[in-house]
């Protein structure tokens, strides 16, 4: 069986700066809810960039379930889904339409888009509002159709960059359950977020990332046993130090 994700030796710079990834080596195994985690600045975003080919690294190697990771892997493109930070759909447009319009662009049908819509707007509690447009919605219901995106298509694997941030305590409740669902149903979960009480109840695994390298990398029961601490923000403060980064 291959592995969710497996990165060998990437290093990656933005043209003119210095590089943010150095040599990095990751394995991320089918089935996990893997956390990646670091101060601002740490390089999360860019390495979930290069994971999913919208940036494009210069050396070394990612392969996603045995496919290396380019820009232009039309079949690997079809087996992940990406949640980005920001907001990824038409606010013009309803929920109905934004799910029909990416729905058709990962290449499902008329009838799989209907049922998958269907299926999401009811476990993302967004059936009421379904034909209005998002534009008008609250930053919790926004970050649920983002969700909804990502995973119209049934992904493997499932990168998360920060998918509750700015959301209020029902709509993260309903995200992380619906997140353990997903993973019980078989997507592995790479997501990276700054709320350390709900990455402690969803990864199995995690990375913690400062300057573009691993600083530690296990299960939290194991890192917090090696480091002695009790939780992952002390883990975080003690590997990573109290000054600021950005
Ligand atoms: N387009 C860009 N051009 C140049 N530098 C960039 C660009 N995007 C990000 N960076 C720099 O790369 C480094 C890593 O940024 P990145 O956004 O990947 O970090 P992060 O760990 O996701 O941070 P945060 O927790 O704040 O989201 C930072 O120093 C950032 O300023």
């Amino acid at each position: 069986m291959s592995a969710a994700i497996d990165i060998s030796d990437v290093s990656f710079a933005y043209p003119g700066y210095p590089p943010v990834i150095a040599n990095l080596h990751l394995t991320i195994q089918q089935g996990e809810r893997f956390g990646l985690f670091g101060p601002n600045g740490a390089g999360k975003t860019t390495l979930m960039q290069l994971m999913t080919g919208l940036l494009a690294y210069k050396k070394g190697s990612i392969h996603l379930l045995g496919n290396k990771i380019q820009r232009q892997n039309k079949k690997a493109n079809n087996l992940f889904g990406f949640v980005p930070q920001d907001f990824s759909f038409y606010h013009e447009l309803s929920p109905k339409e934004n799910l029909s319009f990416f729905g058709a662009w990962a290449g499902l049908t008329k009838p799989e888009i209907q049922r998958r819509s269907a299926h999401l707007l009811q476990v993302l509690g967004l059936e009421d509002v379904s034909d209005k447009p998002v534009q008008k919605f609250s930053g919790g219901m926004k970050r649920r159709v983002n969700l909804a995106i990502g995973v119209i298509h049934q992904p493997k694997v499932l990168f998360l960059d920060e998918p509750t941030v700015g959301v209020d305590v029902q709509s993260r409740h309903a995200i992380i359950n619906y997140l353990k669902e997903l993973n019980r149903e078989g997507s592995t979960l790479v997501y990276t977020s700054h709320q350390l009480n709900e990455a402690e109840d969803l990864c199995t695994r995690i990375a913690l990332f400062d300057e573009g390298r691993i600083i530690a990398h296990d299960t939290l029961p194991n890192l917090m046993a090696a480091h002695q601490q009790d939780g992952l923000e002390g883990l975080f403060l003690h590997l990573t130090g109290k000054t600021y980064r950005d």
